[in-house]
């Protein structure tokens, strides 16, 4: 049998098949087009059929398969506007050539859904880092009597829905002890939505927050826009720097707060809404009341909860659990091998005066990680201030003495935190940037089990 029996023979089935198929001849000419070649390449069968493959499909290889007889498999080719994927193989009858059939499928779409996926990961990369960046499910560090404090009253405040007011100078955590809240709160899972008051213009922060109908203002979003109200719904609203609202935005806040409801910038209708009130101030709110700057009926609502957070140079004792831990989630965040802090440097940074409280400490630690040299971060890798000067604030009594817990002390009473601060051990062992294996064979060494970590 030829190839053109053959081919009869095969067509009826071919004729259905998805994928393009052409065959041709041992003089080349095409016999047999089947019909997701013409949808495939644009081509006609009566375009084809009966031609020479050279003059009718550009394409060298079916050619070269005829003239070598061995088959080209996985061969790319860009046809038109089409990614082509093509199999060419020779027929054989009896040892002899009779012609070359190639099957071919256009990948156009599977590559264009490859780019959308690639896409669609490197969102969630973002988003995943944005997350991290955030502090979700960040630990508590502190063992502090003002942090613990704090800490056992963010536990209870959880439990509930009432308004917390948090309060702090500025980079003591009041974000952290927020999302914390929410994380042990029923409404864990729900949005946690932070908007900050003071970094964002008073005639754009109504509309942040309450959002705002279509045409409400020149260069109102066409459609409207929901506010933050809107978005936390079913969730937490945590309003950050809420002590530099203005006295108008107040009286509107006042309003959501006891009612539940919002009113978008424009609308004329009221909307209901279902948030949980976090709200934080490094002002303190009964000074501002006084000054007749902050409404008193609303810091009345807000206050229900009220968590204080004490500056950092008030908790010393704090510091080089909050260090090792802060080094041990820059290290994993640079990509850098672990670090440890030497007695004299821990020495220093115990006794600075910390203006720029937990983020300052951050930075000088982040700073010292990417230069330190020899996996010890020592006083010369520290900011020239933590030289002799700053300890002159620190009584010499203080300074002299050494208090310091050893590194496994304060390894013991992290791993006791991290435990506290999460549900599972997973998320302990990925807060403390530790395998699960590690984590465990760390509690068996230090005899912690779940009893001892319990409230
Ligand atoms: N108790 C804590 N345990 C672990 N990390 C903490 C703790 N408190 C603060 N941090 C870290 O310190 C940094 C500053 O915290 P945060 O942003 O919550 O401070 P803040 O009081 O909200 O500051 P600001 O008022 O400037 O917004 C963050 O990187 C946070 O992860």
């Amino acid at each position: 049998m030829g190839m053109n029996e053959l081919m009869r023979t095969a067509a009826a089935v071919l004729d259905h098949v998805y994928d393009g198929v052409a065959a041709i001849d041992d003089q080349g000419r095409i016999v047999y087009v089947n019909p997701a070649n013409e949808r495939i390449t644009g081509l006609k069968r009566e375009q084809l059929v009966g031609r020479h493959v050279k003059d009718a499909i550009p394409s060298a290889h079916i050619v070269d398969v005829l003239v070598t007889g061995e088959p080209c498999i996985g061969i790319r080719t860009q046809v038109g506007e089409h990614l082509v994927v093509s199999n060419i193989v020779p027929v054989r009858e009896q040892g002899e050539l009779v012609g070359v059939v190639s099957v071919f499928r256009d990948e156009t779409d599977l590559r264009r859904l490859a780019q959308q996926l690639s896409k669609a990961n490197e969102t969630i990369e973002h988003l995943e880092r944005l997350i991290d960046a955030e502090g979700r499910g960040g630990m508590i560090v502190g063992e502090s009597e003002g942090m613990q404090k704090a800490l056992a009253l963010a536990t209870k405040a959880a439990r509930v829905s009432s308004p917390v007011l948090i309060q702090g100078e500025s980079g003591t955590g009041k974000e952290v002890i927020a999302r914390y809240i929410h994380e042990q709160s029923p409404r864990k899972g729900m949005p946690f939505v932070p908007i900050n008051c003071a970094a964002i213009p008073e005639n754009l922060l109504e509309s942040e927050l309450f959002g705002h109908e279509e045409g409400a203002f020149t260069g109102a979003k066409k459609g409207g826009r929901p506010g933050v109200f809107e978005l936390a719904d079913g969730g937490t609203l945590f309003l950050d720097e809420v002590g530099d609202m203005s006295l108008h935005l107040q009286v509107k806040l006042l309003r959501a707060l006891q009612f539940q409801e919002i009113r978008p910038v424009g609308g004329s209708v009221t909307k209901k809404v279902d948030v949980r009130f976090l709200f934080a101030t490094h002002h303190n709110l009964r000074e501002s009341v006084a000054a007749g700057t902050f409404r008193e009926d609303l810091y009345y609502r807000m206050e229900v909860v009220s968590i204080h957070l004490p500056p950092l140079r008030e908790r010393r004792e704090d510091i080089p659990l909050f260090a090792t831990y802060a080094l041990n989630k820059i290290t994993k965040k640079l990509g850098l091998p672990p670090l440890r802090i030497g007695d004299s440097a821990m020495q220093a940074l115990r006794r600075y005066a910390w203006p720029g409280n937990i983020r300052e400490l951050e930075n000088v630690l982040e700073q010292a990680a990417i230069f330190d040299e020899d996996g010890l971060i020592d006083t010369h890798d520290l900011p020239k201030r933590f030289g002799d000067q700053a300890v002159a604030d620190v009584p010499l009594a203080q300074a002299a003495e050494r208090t310091f817990p050893t590194l496994q002390e304060v390894e013991e009473k992290l791993l006791r935190q991290a435990l506290r601060t999460f549900r599972t051990k997973g998320e302990a062992a990925d807060a403390l940037g530790l395998s699960r294996a590690t984590l465990y064979r760390k509690l068996e060494k230090y005899g912690l089990s779940d009893n001892d970590v319990s409230f």
